[in-house]
């Protein structure tokens, strides 16, 4: 029987029907699939599994991303760049997790406001890829797109992509924001616990640098203590998941219609972005997220031109509603500086307040001797300085951060305070993609990055 105190808002057919709307649309970076009766299986039973997030918990991530959008707080995303299903195990979630908390305080302290917290966790598994081959000696295969299309292992069975890995991604996915909800409601997340990690952080000899700033937010936390605050409540946090909405095959599955409300909300994460290589105006991607209600980012690389940009706020943000649109900037750190500023001007003119956010790893990849994917930690410090510096100048809001990063210890980015140099590289290399920054290295950022916050609020 139905509940006659429950409100179940049905959609508009035309809105059901416009969710498809992107199957005629040009779409790139989608994989070959052998089986089209095994995919089309695949997405159904999907469709009948559990939504992963609740849509109020997605209207709540739009409200504090409007808040970062005034300069009232910071977001703080990051996770690896592709996760895989056996990196999907206790130790390595709770390391990221960890690592991410650990950050959160110290922006915290350094900005003097709220960091929203964002797991690049619980759904990164589809990669857009530069080629669709690989070639390794006379062998070429399709290259790999992420642990949800084929596996990485370089053999003809392995790189086809294969249906069942869309279930096993929903499945994957579930277990992994399971154990976040988990630490960042359970107790894993105290506030006074994440901070001693942080002390041991810069009690290495290596990390003298930025004791000074662990020491004040010692004392703070002590200050803090003594005049009574309620430690318990700072046990929970918020925490938010968040990946590139690229593979159509898993997206429209796991949109579902707000009972609520009637309108259609990605229930895969409570934040997706759009590559740099997918957002053409008028493409399958950007119709497609046109359409849905999350809060969501659109990835803009050095060659994106104000003209472009005002077409793609017009498109996903209609109504320029605070906390719907994020851009996040992946320019380099060389071209920073020049591709930045244009955009900041241009975007007083357009009447719309999209939060802005650093990606300073995409724009900075390179590729040593050896064939290694690598980043150097100083020019992902020199992409950030480059991007609160245009932020002053334009008066603007510098809003998050967004970065590549696990909790173990690799050595895929050179540099830090480690020094991982080169010929370091092959000791601990594990992406499957591209290379993120290490434990230490994160905090290290975290420290640098808490520093500009403090200059830039204070
Ligand atoms: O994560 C981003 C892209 O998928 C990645 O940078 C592409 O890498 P590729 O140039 O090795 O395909
Ligand atoms: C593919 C990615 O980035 P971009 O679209 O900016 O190249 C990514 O974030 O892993
Ligand atoms: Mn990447």
């Amino acid at each position: 029987m139905v509940d006659p105190t429950e409100t179940v808002v049905q959609a508009d057919p035309a809105v059901i029907a416009g969710l498809d709307y992107w199957r005629s649309l040009p779409i790139k970076q989608q994989p070959e699939w052998s089986d089209p009766e095994a995919v089309r299986a695949a997405s159904a039973e999907i469709a009948t599994l559990p939504p992963l997030v609740f849509a109020g918990e997605v209207d709540i991530l739009r409200d504090r991303l409007a808040r970062a959008a005034r300069g009232e707080s910071f977001l703080l995303q990051g996770g690896d760049c592709a996760e895989t299903f056996a990196g999907a195990t206790a130790e390595q979630i709770r390391n990221r997790v960890k690592t991410l908390l650990q950050m959160a305080v110290v922006l915290t302290y350094g900005a003097s406001m709220p960091i929203v917290k964002m797991g690049r966790m619980a759904g990164q598994f589809a990669k857009p890829r530069s080629s669709d081959f690989e070639t390794r000696g006379d062998v070429t295969l399709p290259a790999y797109r992420g642990d949800i299309v084929n596996g990485y292992d370089f053999t003809p069975s392995s790189r086809q992509a294969d249906p069942r890995r869309l279930v096993q991604g929903y499945h994957t996915a579930a277990s992994t924001l399971n154990l976040i909800r988990a630490f960042t409601q359970g107790g894993f997340a105290d506030l006074r616990q994440v901070h001693s990690w942080n002390k041991g952080f810069a009690a290495n000899p290596a990390n003298q640098r930025y004791e000074g700033l662990a020491k004040e937010i010692d004392r703070a936390i002590r200050f803090m203590e003594a005049a009574g605050a309620d430690f318990d409540e700072l046990k929970r946090v918020e925490f938010y998941t968040s990946h590139e909405g690229l593979l159509m095959d898993y997206e429209r599955p796991m949109t579902r219609i707000d009972s609520r409300n009637g309108t259609p909300v990605n229930t895969s994460a409570h934040f997706l972005w759009v590559g740099e290589r997918t957002r053409e105006l008028d493409g399958a991607h950007i119709d497609y997220f046109s359409r849905i209600r999350n809060p969501i980012g659109v990835k803009l690389g050095p060659s994106t031109t104000p003209e472009v940009m005002e077409r793609l706020i017009d498109k996903l943000d209609p109504n320029r509603e605070p906390g719907r649109l994020t851009f996040i900037t992946r320019m380099g750190a060389g071209k920073i500086r020049d591709a930045l500023p244009p955009l900041l001007e241009a975007i007083k003119g357009f009447d719309a307040t999209p939060l802005w956010v650093t990606d300073p790893m995409h724009g900075n990849g390179m590729t040593t001797a050896t064939g290694y994917k690598t980043r150097r930690f100083d020019d992902v410090v020199d992409e950030v300085r480059g991007f609160f510096e245009a932020h002053r100048d334009a008066g603007t809001h510098p809003g998050g951060i967004h970065v590549e990063l696990t909790g173990d210890d690799v050595t895929e980015c050179l540099g830090g305070s480690e020094q991982i140099d080169e010929a370091t590289l092959a000791t601990k290399y594990e992406s499957l993609c591209d290379p993120r920054l290490n434990h230490m290295q994160s905090l290290e950022l975290a420290f640098l990055v808490a520093e500009e916050l403090a200059a830039t609020t204070r």
